[in-house]
């Protein structure tokens, strides 16, 4: 699929500091490693309820990766998914009485201007599971052929015993995983599974659902399933980062990890498992079942998209926070003072801005911290010191290089 046109990059004098992430599997705080192309796979949207501020969120903390790596003098190959087929998109569609395609084609759309209003880096391969249902099959096959899965009323199931790094990534209880799992799109108390925690690779055709032909009959993918398989076609097992929402640690990143680990016998299957905070509405997590959401789109049609960026910026990416207005207002006044502050004939010492914006992201993202030290050049600029006169341009120039935010 086609991703969305790509922002300018100012380019920055010197080079950014090697990536320091929290890595969930690792719990705690690493420097990534990647050679000169790094590598990361973002799980992408299952294309309904797009985009929401959660959605938004997320998508922003691996923005600042790309950029970070780019800054550190890395090229960087992205591959993102998007979930066109699933259980939740086609309840939607038949909830709106709609075709389920035309749904998810037009709700990817509605993503991909979201994301170019809001100036993220667009992935070198956007990838729809419908393209590639082929490449996902012969993945089963590999896992089959090794003997980790089996079959239930024609379904194809993993077998959990198969995998000796399972938990490796969350590293939860039993428990936790049982119940996080049935929350989450999983069938732990399905009879004739050999293991409650044995997840879906592929479902049979059901009535009425869309289906594909297979070695194992018509059907359909399981979820894990898609992203382990458009992972290691764009970009191999061993990539440097596999991002998300806190919410795809378990199941979802640690069934697709189990998937690769067994398919390829290499681990682990990404270096680091990155994870970013629930954005909240009203006190609950902004979800789709609960349809407390705030758009993207609705927000853009009365606010700046660079308002919005940088309201998203003020909160750390592995925060858990509470969306509210007022968020936005304050980010509006920000971006004005910022503006006014770079279109003046000078300001204090750019390149200090450069040095500690730099040392603020490279430090596990800590973009608020960013945003705090341009505010102190812009408040003392706006003061009358001007006694750098390149410092506007420099600081405009990593203000959008490294922020994606345009004065
Ligand atoms: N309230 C939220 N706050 C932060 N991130 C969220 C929130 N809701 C969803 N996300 C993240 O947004 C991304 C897309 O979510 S999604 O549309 O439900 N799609 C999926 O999770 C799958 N298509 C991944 S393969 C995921 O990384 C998810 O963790
Ligand atoms: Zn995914």
């Amino acid at each position: 699929m086609r991703s969305w046109p790509a922002p300018e990059i100012s380019p920055l004098p010197g080079a950014g500091l090697p990536l320091r992430l929290y890595d969930t599997a690792a719990g705690e705080v690493r420097g990534t490693t990647p050679e000169t192309t790094a590598r990361m796979y973002v799980c992408g949207i299952t294309p309904y309820d797009a985009t929401h501020l959660g959605h938004a969120n997320t998508y922003l903390a691996f923005d600042l990766v790309n950029r970070v790596w780019r800054d550190a003098g890395h090229r960087v190959h992205y591959t993102q998914n998007a979930t066109d087929v699933d259980d939740p998109l086609l309840e939607r569609a038949q909830r709106d009485g709609v075709d389920w395609r035309e749904l998810a084609e037009e709700q990817i759309e509605l993503f991909r201007t979201d994301m170019e209003a809001l100036r993220l880096v667009p992935p070198d391969d956007y990838v729809g599971v419908t393209e590639v249902i082929g490449q996902v099959a012969e993945l089963i096959e590999r896992l089959k052929d090794k003997g980790a899965t089996y079959e239930v009323d024609g379904d194809v199931y993993f077998a959990v015993a198969a995998s000796p790094k399972f938990g490796a990534v969350s590293g939860f209880s039993e428990a936790t995983m049982l119940e996080l799992f049935a929350e989450r799109g999983g069938d732990p108390g399905r009879p004739g599974k050999r293991h409650p925690l044995d997840w879906l690779l592929w479902r049979a055709e059901r009535p009425g659902e869309p289906s594909w032909p297979s070695p194992f009959g018509q059907g359909r993918p399981g979820w894990h399933v898609e992203c382990t398989s458009i992972a290691l076609a764009c970009l191999g097992a061993g990539f440097d980062v596999s991002g998300g929402g806190s919410d795809l640690i378990f199941p979802h990143h640690e069934m697709g990890a189990s998937e690769g680990h067994v398919a390829t016998g290499e681990w682990p299957f990404a270096k680091a498992y990155v994870h970013a905070g629930m954005v909240a509405l009203d006190g609950e997590k902004m979800s789709k079942s609960r349809g407390n959401l705030v758009f993207v789109s609705r927000l853009r049609a009365a606010h700046d998209p660079m308002a919005i960026r940088l309201a998203l910026l003020a909160r750390h990416y592995r925060a858990d926070w509470e969306w509210t207005d007022e968020q936005l207002t304050g980010a509006e006044d920000r971006l004005s003072r910022w503006r006014a502050a770079v279109a003046l004939p000078g300001g204090p010492d750019g390149a200090a801005v450069l040095r500690q914006v730099r040392e603020r992201l490279a430090d596990d993202l800590d973009a608020p911290g960013a945003l705090t030290v341009i505010d102190a050049w812009a408040g003392r600029a706006l003061e009358g010191d001007h006694s750098d006169p390149g410092a506007p341009a420099l600081v405009r120039a990593t203000a959008d290089a490294l922020l994606g935010v345009a004065l």
